[in-house]
């Protein structure tokens, strides 16, 4: 332990060292930032950035930087930590857990030792080591007086309290899911998993493994991650930068369309249909439905002259535009081409024919079409440039125009899509408004030309760090931090100081942005809608998918891999299968599996890795008004039981207002409700807020109630999500299958 303890603190001091390293040139940089030429001053305010970034890179590891050692066949020493460290003279400190050198680390087992002899788990609470768990994998050692341990890191971190905030699993990676985190980056994986597998963990861990290890590839596009809502989010923000990875790029489902923040959808059969494959087509002849044919002739007056615009112009033109294939907004181009031309023809002859002899000035007439207001409301009828928003909007609260687009659908389903104009977007709206992006292009056709000269701008910015970086590249490796700096990062610093913008937000304040990896969680509940937009951000198809089919709520939701994705990868995706339930103890877990299958539910039941301390706690009462009174008077026993951990009351929407008023009469500033208020120690939350997240304790109101809404996707995730004792409070029989 001594010698533990002072390696430890070894590590740390050099982390202390590269610190005060980086302060040191911050302040450098900044002293002298404000001389020299723009040139000069771009540069530095470029390493001022990556100065920053590394500097907070150091900062965010410190929390239990090391948390492995490996002891090999050749009497090497191996230390795995969060990051990479050597010493000034390059000698190597710690590894990267993501480095190929520590793969063996989660690897090795006793059959197949992998020459590692020993595994040694250093388990820290903050910079302090406060145990040490070994396991043997050479017998040999054992004779020397060791014992074979074992699982005691894992178990530790798996009875840790609850904090609302979720934790990374680096240090206690099993293999099986070792083997996903580092399997290949091309193609699409499914990771389907039962509850409590560590699909999340695995979604981050991979994330931060495929930017480490294919930073040349995917460094400059990015790797996109999308969870299920923005309280989600939060609850897994903490986890990419304790593990050394700054770069991914985060959003929920509602956050995929720049500029559009959505909101919840409520009515589920809404989401259902909104998420239908159909809807493609509706949008896209939505679209075709805004390039209009008149009825009949139209008298247009060009200063003072008529001329006469037929319909069968309108078609003609309307036809060789649509046949460029381009986008509505960029064919619009097109079609007021040819009939500015065709108008300015017809002018001309009738111009001339009155004036025999004398030819009419083309170029005046040409400007005269142009300008006319009668032309220009013409051709706006015909064919108006269109947002997405607007064409969405007036879909859905146009009944006519939705009649057109959508004569599949019932008038009943019709009348489920109504919307104000201004009402706000739901999550989905957003496929719907990104088809429609898609499908008419840009608003204004000319952005095209201002992205090419940003491009050509970040092409500068390249040229100009590649020389830079001649010069720095060798100091900054021997700073000893691992990670090599990229002409692309360095021009991507320049980019950020010139626009005030990070690449996670560069990213996704640009819809065409092409990712170069993207990871999905909880995507069983991803609509046929959802998984179009999410293709379309990443062209090359390279996708980590991370679900649990049985766990669908959505409506809109998956009920098997394959009918998700073969409209996208046809049969060109691998499945891997995670299966230990390292959150639910084993007596909540089984009552969870037999629940659902009571109700002709297949699901995947993973083993659970522990047996808990209780089974599942059952009151049931006589009438509904006594529930929340049952709720009140057993809540002090769940606390103790939990003994200052997090503890959730699950139950239907409709409720959670009653719930919440009651208990913050008994607990006064400790109740919180939903998932943005996990910082309490009781949160009062519906199952849809509760998925993907985990407390030590969870109370389900009325679970009947919850199977109603969502076959049993809603309560079967309600009952896996505690780490110790779970309780059900019901006035009405039991859904079959909970009690043994
Ligand atoms: N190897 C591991 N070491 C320590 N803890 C782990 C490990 N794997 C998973 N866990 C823990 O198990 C819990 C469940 O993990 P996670 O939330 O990733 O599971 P999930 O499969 O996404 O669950 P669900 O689908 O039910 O939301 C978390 O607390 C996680 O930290």
């Amino acid at each position: 332990m001594d010698h533990e303890r002072e390696y430890v603190a070894g590590l740390y001091a050099r982390l202390d060292e590269l610190r005060a390293e980086k302060v040191e040139q911050l302040a450098e940089v900044r002293r002298t930032t404000a001389m020299g030429s723009h040139q000069n001053r771009s540069e530095r305010d470029a390493f001022a950035t990556l100065y920053e970034d590394r500097l907070a890179q150091l900062n965010a590891v410190d929390d239990r930087l090391v948390f492995g050692r490996l002891d090999l066949d050749q009497g090497e020493q191996r230390y795995i930590g969060r990051i990479g460290l050597s010493t000034e003279d390059l000698r190597q400190l710690m590894v990267d857990w993501r480095a190929p050198e520590a793969g063996t680390f989660y690897q090795a087992t006793a059959f197949e030792r992998q020459g590692v002899r020993r595994r040694r788990h250093l388990i820290l609470q903050r910079r302090e080591v406060k145990a040490i768990e070994d396991d043997v994998l050479d017998p040999s050692l054992l004779t020397e007086g060791e014992s074979l341990q074992g699982e005691g890191a894992l178990l530790a971190a798996l009875n840790s309290k609850r904090t609302g905030k979720m934790s990374d699993i680096v240090g206690t990676i099993q293999a099986e899911q070792d083997r996903i985190i580092r399997s290949e980056l091309p193609g699409a994986m499914v990771v389907q998993g039962g509850p409590g597998t560590g699909k999340t963990a695995v979604a981050l861990h991979r994330a931060a493994y495929l930017l480490y290890t294919h930073r040349d590839r995917l460094r400059s596009a990015g790797v996109l991650l999308v969870g299920p809502s923005s309280s989600f989010m939060t609850y897994i923000e903490r986890v990419l930068p304790s593990l050394g990875e700054t770069g991914v790029v985060m959003a929920s489902l509602g956050r995929l369309m720049p500029g559009i923040n959505a909101v919840l959808e409520e009515d589920p059969r809404v989401a259902e249909i909104k998420g239908r494959s159909l809807m493609a087509q509706v949008i896209s002849k939505a679209v075709a439905n805004r390039q209009r044919i008149p009825a009949e002739d139209r008298v247009l007056d060009i200063e003072g002259q008529k001329i006469i615009l037929t319909p069968k112009q309108v078609r003609r033109a309307r036809d060789k535009a649509r046949a460029t294939g381009k986008p509505h907004n960029e064919a619009r181009l097109t079609f007021v081409k040819i009939l500015l031309r065709e108008l300015t023809e017809q002018l001309t002859e009738k111009v001339e024919s009155a004036s025999i002899g004398n030819n009419a000035d083309r170029s005046y007439l040409a400007e005269d079409v142009r300008s006319s207001r009668d032309v220009r409301v013409a051709l706006n009828l015909a064919w108006m440039p269109m947002s997405p928003e607007k064409l969405v909007s007036e879909l859905f609260a146009k009944p006519v125009l939705l009649a057109a687009a959508a004569p599949e659908l019932t008038d009943a389903e019709r009348e489920l899509l109504f919307r104000q104009v201004d009402s706000p977007w739901t999550e989905a709206d957003v496929p719907l408004l990104d088809e429609a992006a898609e499908l008419l292009g840009e608003s204004d056709p000319s952005g095209g030309r201002e992205a090419a000269a940003r491009e050509a701008d970040r092409r500068r910015d390249l040229a100009n760090a590649e020389r830079t970086l001649q010069n720095v590249q060798q100091s900054l490796e021997d700073s000893g931090v691992d990670g090599v700096l990229s002409a692309e990062e360095l021009a991507a610093h320049n980019a950020v100081q010139e626009e005030e913008f990070s690449t996670a937000e560069r990213a996704l304040s640009d819809r065409t942005w092409a990712f170069g990896h993207v990871v999905i969680d909880e995507a069983q509940e991803l609509s046929a809608m959802q998984w179009r937009l999410l293709v379309r951000r990443c062209p090359i198809k390279s996708f980590t998918i991370v679900g649990d089919i049985a766990q669908t709520s959505a409506a809109a939701g998956a009920s098997s891999w394959q009918q998700a994705l073969s409209p996208h990868f046809g049969d060109r995706w691998r499945l891997e299968e995670l299966s230990v339930n390292y959150r639910t103890p084993a007596q909540i877990a089984d009552a969870a599996a037999r629940m659902a299958n009571a109700a002709g539910q297949v699901v995947s039941a993973p083993k659970a890795v522990r047996e808990g301390r209780w089974s599942p706690i059952i009151d049931r009462v006589a009438e509904p008004t006594e529930t929340l009174g049952t709720l009140r008077r057993v809540l002090p026993d769940e606390l103790s039981a939990v003994d200052g951990g997090l503890l959730a009351v699950i139950a239907a929407p409709a409720r959670l207002a009653e719930i919440t008023a009651g208990l913050r009469e008994d607990f006064p500033g400790r109740v919180g409700h939903g998932a943005g208020s996990l910082e309490q120690d009781i949160v009062v939350i519906d199952p849809h807020d509760a998925k993907g997240l985990e407390f030590d304790g969870v109370v389900i109101i009325e679970p009947a109630e919850l199977v109603k809404t969502s076959r049993v996707g809603d309560l079967y995730v309600s009952m896996t999500r505690p780490t110790q004792r779970l309780r059900l409070i019901s006035s009405t029989d039991l859904p079959a299958g909970i009690e043994a």
